[in-house]
């Protein structure tokens, strides 16, 4: 069987506050987009081994069982009876990247393996498993526009609409740690929440809504701030760095042309 696990974007981010385990509470609207890697598993009854695992695109320089997926396989298999499988991940998604490429790949692979081996799982028992993988996991098993907030992982479906919108996706070739963005941010708790913020005009996000890491990823990557002025120059309606960074993307109401490094990763796609 073959899945494709998608990124996403975050629509505005507001770190709320640091809680007493060393994460903090946030708020933000997850927002799924169509770049997509590929997973596929193949139950392979002969062999010996648990799972072997390959994989080609993007190498992310881990060892198997450092991979999401592989750290997925192991969490249902202390839970359920699972037989022998081979599992294939091409990786397009670039990381590091604030896209959540690789929470997205753990979520797909507990519902790959659900249905495959046709695991009697209910949805809000992989979004507990999901959780266990990554603080942004969990909304993965859904993958719908959704308000997030605790550590990520506490979500209500959002109606979201970005259909008539290009998006441009710019990565720079700068991975920006994610435990290290937070140590960067001094919480503080927002006046408006982001359900309301979203229903204005995406025209008028860009005085409203912003992304708490911006400010220090950008004092200290000073390129990743200046991609974000040029997708506005280019004519943006709404711009924003996604996630803890580094990539940036920004919503257009027609198709834009861009002259982004080489060295950037580009990706323009009708939502
Ligand atoms: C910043 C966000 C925004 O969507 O996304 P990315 O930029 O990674 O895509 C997420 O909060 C990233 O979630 P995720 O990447 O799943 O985080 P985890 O692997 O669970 O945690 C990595 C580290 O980030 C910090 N962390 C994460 C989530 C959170 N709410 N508070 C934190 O302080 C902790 O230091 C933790 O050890
Ligand atoms: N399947 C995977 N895809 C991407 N990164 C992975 C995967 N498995 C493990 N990792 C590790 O997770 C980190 C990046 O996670 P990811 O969620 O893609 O980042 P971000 O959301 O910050 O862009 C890297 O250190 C990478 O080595």
């Amino acid at each position: 069987m073959i899945c494709y696990p998608n990124a996403k974007i975050n629509i505005g981010l507001n770190v709320v506050e640091k809680r007493p385990d060393g994460y903090h509470n946030l708020e933000t609207i997850f927002f799924p987009i169509p770049l997509t890697d590929a997973l596929e598993t193949v139950h392979n009854p002969e062999s010996k081994e648990p799972y072997l695992f390959s994989s080609s695109g993007i190498d992310i320089d881990a060892k198997p069982e450092e991979n999401i997926c592989i750290k997925a396989f192991e969490l249902l298999k202390a839970n359920y009876e699972l037989p022998p499988v081979n599992i294939h991940l091409h990786k397009m998604i670039p990381f590091g990247a604030g896209l959540g490429g690789g929470s997205a790949d753990g979520a797909f692979m507990l519902n790959l393996l659900k249905k495959e081996f046709e695991l009697d799982v209910t949805e809000e028992e992989l979004q507990e498993l999901a959780a266990q993988l990554g603080a942004d996991c969990a909304f993965f098993i859904k993958n719908k526009p959704s308000y997030a907030t605790g550590i990520g992982n506490i979500l209500q479906d959002v109606e979201l609409d970005l259909s008539d919108y290009y998006i441009a996706l710019i990565k720079p070739p700068i991975h920006v740690s994610t435990p290290d963005a937070y140590r960067g941010i001094t919480p503080t708790p927002s006046s408006h929440s982001l359900t309301e913020l979203i229903q204005l005009p995406v025209e008028q996000w860009k005085h409203h809504i912003k992304n708490d890491f911006e400010q220090s990823v950008f004092a200290k990557y000073p390129e990743i701030g200046k991609i974000k002025m040029e997708l506005y120059e280019a004519g943006a309606s709404y711009a924003c760095m996604s996630g803890s960074g580094s990539s940036v993307f920004g919503l257009f109401k027609t198709e834009p042309s861009l002259n982004m490094p080489p060295s950037c990763f580009t990706w323009i796609k009708k939502l």
